[in-house]
């Protein structure tokens, strides 16, 4: 039982224990939980405290808060300085800021940096002070009882510290310290860099400069553009102005006179007429009336009287202007070309002037024969003619031939002597004078211009430029010479050691834009030379003029009468070449590149060296308009030929007449024209020759040669390959232009067989490469600007072609009309090409529209015994075109001679010898 009780007062101690540590657990709970709220409630309490403790002490330093308020801000004074006023707020909100962070590492830098801050100021405020500098030593009740009665200066704290930095470091090193410190504690509190801070702030200063300078330079271009337009205005002004007062000046010359009434009658109206007697209006009447009283002449008699004035005012305008003036009446034509001629060579100076009159005025108007003087280039000119030792025969035979008397314009004779010999001429027009050719005078050519082309500055300046800009790539080179011809300079230039001549050439767009020329064309390297040739355009181009080549020295004096002044070279150097040496040329080139011009120069050399029995023209022109201007000039052996389809029958008379001369060649024993020329020259000397007669040169021109290859390319080309082979020695030469290069136009066969190529801007190396083999063309300029390259040369030269006028042309065709020398063109010939033309075959016909090609059976049997059938081998054999070769292969095919066509295969021979003969006997 007392067991029992035990257990059951244990087992009650027990569980009054856990319920007493229960009621533990449970009190610690709540005073957990009540903790937090505590130590805000006291956090808040103390903040109020502070709150209120902060306003207090601020309101202090302002005086309002009685005895114990001043005594409480002198001793902040003393403390703080001037700081003194911000200090209570600011230790406020130290501690409320480090209340809230408690903990933070962050937050106790910041606060750390605050005081630093404070302090900082008031050492600042300390030194302005003056007190450090003044103090010998160090007092600190001093600083505290200054700062505390004067409420200035940074208190003891910040005063004491002030005086040992001023001591210790001296001004200089404190404001240092001061700013480092400044700086490191701004830094501290914002958390912003300050060098990425000045970083930014120069990056801005950079790009403000920079927009700065672009607006800067934008304005001066506004200005400068401003500028310029005002100048070209002023300019344009002054050009208007100059051309109004020069209008004016024609004006006053013409004798209009504008706003000025015109009725100048007088009316009864006006006052004075009736006072004035003397004054009345006039007619004819009374003028006529007037005039036989005062001279004594019916006026009939004056009318006569005033023509004869006239017409010797016109005359004396001509002698005195030397120029054909159209106001001259018909009949004067004769007359005013040899006043021109005169007029002309007067300005050629003294020598010639006193010394000798040109020939050929006189060979058209004396008695005598003036042949042997008349064609020979040396007595062109009369200075020509006294260099050469010709003047002393020439005099002779003047003196022997040309009586003073006969001589209407003697040369030093007076301009009246000259007028009454012209109206001499005049007279004596009617009588018969022997006929022979003159040369047409130089003066129907315009003179080119003296200047043109870039000044040396300009040239210097661009060389400068190109030097400069390859030295920019990386290319060392010196300028070696600069050539500058009419159109395009050339730059010579030496590369360094090292640099690859590819190199230059891949630059030459960046030369290109960097000189800003239209285009360059470069020659790396200039054959012949250790140099690469750069060829830029002129700004200002020079018009090369056809009369000053012919004037030159190197056309007078070149030996052949088929000189052809082409123009002037890189270096200025005049051009002239052999057409007899070319033999046949080639010209292409785009449209408008200078084509048609450059053939009316080679005409009109031929023109200036040639007498029309030396040399003859057949020209063809299927474009109509180009040459048809030369109908009627002696040198043309037929008419201007227009017509496509006649076209190819005078070349089929050439061939025919080429083959006829190289029968003569055979028959006399000779080998080309010169040497039966002479033969024959030796015969009629001995008078041996009978009818026969020199033969001439013939020039053969096509302009162009795609018209007639669209409309019979087999004969045409057929006949151009067989001139182009063999006419040479015959005398025969081909000019043959186009400005179609391709392919189908200038065939293979018509180049291989073209020696001399000139090529005009063409728009593609692919079409430069049909001319010339070669590129270059592309980038020339136009107007004439050519690559000349005849045979001999090693490579194309570039030339500036010459220019002549469509006017010039027809003056000069216009004078060699008038020269009337009989029946011009030659019947003969004319009738052969018109038979040629009705004829289906002709001498060296193709055989369209025959059965079978001429060439037919020898074509057989040269295939049979070869056992080969090629069209090639035909071409070959038979000196025939293509077209041809391949219309007798297929006629050898339809006779079953050969087989058909097997893809790239030859075709096969079906026939021997005797099956062919056979074949023959029964068909033809
Ligand atoms: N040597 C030159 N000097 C200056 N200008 C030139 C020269 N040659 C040609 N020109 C200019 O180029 C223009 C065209 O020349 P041209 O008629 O000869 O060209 P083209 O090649 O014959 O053209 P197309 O094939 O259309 O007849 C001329 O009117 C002239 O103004």
């Amino acid at each position: 039982m007392a067991q029992t009780r035990k257990s059951s007062s244990g087992s009650r101690k027990k569980s009054s224990k856990s319920r007493s540590s229960k009621a533990r657990t449970t009190n610690t709970g709540n005073n957990r939980k009540a903790e937090p709220m505590d130590v805000a409630l006291r956090n808040e309490i103390v903040l109020i405290v502070l709150f209120a403790a902060a306003i207090f002490l601020f309101l202090c330093n302002f005086g309002i808060v009685g005895v114990m308020g001043n005594t409480v801000s002198d001793v902040q004074f003393g403390i703080f300085g001037l700081t003194a006023y911000v200090m209570p707020p600011a230790i406020f909100f130290m501690i409320a800021f480090g209340m809230v962070n408690s903990g933070s590492s962050i937050a106790a830098r910041k606060l750390v940096a605050g005081v630093v801050v404070l302090l900082l100021l008031g050492i600042v405020f300390e030194l302005f002070t003056g007190a450090p500098e003044a103090a010998t030593e160090y007092q600190i009740g001093e600083i505290y009882k200054r700062c505390g009665s004067t409420h200035s200066g940074g208190g003891v704290l910040a005063g004491s510290l002030a005086y040992f930095c001023y001591h210790f470091l001296g001004l200089a090193g404190t404001i240092l310290i001061l700013v480092v410190a400044a700086i490191i504690s701004i830094v501290v509190l914002t958390d912003k860099s300050f060098v990425s801070g000045v970083k930014s702030g120069s990056r801005k200063v950079y790009e403000r400069s920079a927009e700065d300078a672009a607006y800067r330079r934008e304005r001066a271009k506004e200005r400068r553009a401003q500028q310029e337009e005002e100048r070209a205005r002023r300019e344009e002004e002054k050009r208007i102005r100059a051309e109004e007062r020069e209008n004016e000046k024609i004006l006053r010359m013409d004798k209009k006179v504008s706003g000025v009434m015109i009725d100048t009658s007088l009316t009864a109206k006006e006052e004075w007429t009736r006072e004035r007697d003397d004054i009345h209006e006039i007619n004819l009447t009374d003028f006529e009336e007037q005039m036989e009283e005062v001279t004594g002449r019916t006026p009939e008699e004056n009318e006569e009287s005033a023509l004869d004035n006239q017409s010797t005012f016109q005359f004396d305008k001509i002698r005195i202007n030397g120029a054909y003036t159209e106001e001259y009446e018909d009949g004067y034509d004769e007359l005013s070309e040899i006043t021109e001629l005169f007029a002309s060579q007067e300005d050629k100076g003294p020598v010639y002037k006193k010394n000798v009159p040109d020939e050929r005025v006189f060979e058209d108007y004396s008695m005598g024969s003036r042949d042997e003087y008349a064609h020979e280039p040396e007595n062109i000119s009369g200075q020509e003619a006294a260099k050469a030792g010709g003047k002393k025969a020439w005099e002779e035979g003047f003196a022997k031939e040309k009586p003073s008397a006969e001589m209407p314009f003697a040369a030093g004779s007076t301009g009246d002597e000259q007028c009454n010999a012209a109206k001499n001429l005049r007279m004596s027009e009617k009588k018969p004078v022997p006929k022979k050719y003159i040369f047409p005078p130089l003066s129907k050519l315009v003179k080119g211009k003296e200047k043109g082309g870039d000044s040396t500055k300009e040239l210097k300046e661009t060389a400068l430029r190109l030097q400069q800009t390859l030295q920019t790539f990386g290319v060392r080179v010196t300028i070696t010479d600069i050539s500058q011809g009419p159109s395009v300079t050339r730059f010579e230039l030496q590369p360094e050691q090292g640099v690859k001549v590819s190199k230059i050439v891949g630059l030459s767009d960046d030369i290109k834009l960097n000189l800003a020329a239209t285009d360059i064309r470069i020659e790396a390297p200039i054959p012949g030379k250790a140099a690469v040739g750069i060829e830029v355009p002129n700004k200002e181009n020079m018009m090369v003029a056809l009369r000053d080549l012919l004037e030159s020295k190197e056309f007078q004096g070149f030996p052949s009468k088929l000189a052809f002044a082409v123009g002037k070279d890189i270096g200025g150097k005049v051009v002239v070449a052999d057409i007899a040496k070319m033999p046949h040329m080639l010209i292409a080139g785009a449209t408008g590149s200078g084509k048609s011009v450059c053939i009316n120069t080679l005409i009109m050399s031929i023109l200036y060296k040639a007498h029309p029995d030396d040399v003859k023209l057949i020209m063809v022109d299927p474009k109509v308009v180009e040459l048809s201007v030369y109908n009627g000039i002696p040198h043309l052996l037929i008419p201007v030929v227009t017509d496509p389809k006649k076209a190819s029958s005078a070349l089929q008379w050439s061939v025919a007449e080429m083959n006829d001369r190289y029968q003569k060649f055979a028959d006399f024993n000779v080998r080309d024209l010169k040497g039966y020329n002479k033969k024959i020259e030796t015969m009629q000397e001995k008078g041996e020759a009978g009818d026969l007669k020199k033969l001439p040169q013939i020039v053969i021109i096509v302009d162009e040669l795609a018209d007639l290859m669209m409309v019979c390319p087999g004969e045409v080309e057929e006949s151009i390959c067989r001139l182009a082979q063999l006419a040479r020695a015959a005398g025969l030469h081909l000019i043959i232009a186009t400005q179609r290069p391709s392919v189908d136009v200038i065939t293979g066969l018509i180049k291989a067989n073209m020696p001399s190529r000139v090529a005009f801007s063409v728009s593609s190396g692919v079409d430069s490469r049909t001319i010339l083999d070669m590129n270059g063309a592309e980038k020339l300029l136009g107007k004439g600007d050519m690559l000349f390259y005849p045979q001999g040369y090693s490579k194309p030269a570039r030339v500036q072609g010459a220019f002549v006028s469509d006017k010039e042309v027809s003056d000069v065709v216009e004078f060699l009309k008038n020269q009337t020398l009989g029946n011009i063109y030659d019947t003969d010939v004319q009738e052969k090409i018109s038979t040629i033309g009705n004829a289906a075959g002709g001498p060296a016909g193709s055989g369209e529209g025959s059965e079978r090609d001429q060439y037919f059976v020898e074509a057989a049997k040269f295939i049979i015994e070869k056992d080969k059938a090629s069209i090639g081998m035909l071409q070959r054999m038979f000196k025939i075109g293509f077209n041809r070769a391949a219309r007798i292969m297929d006629q050898l095919c339809e006779a079953g001679v050969v087989g058909e066509e097997e893809g790239t295969k030859p075709r096969k021979v079906l026939m021997s010898e005797e099956q062919f003969e056979r074949f023959i006997e029964e068909t033809l």
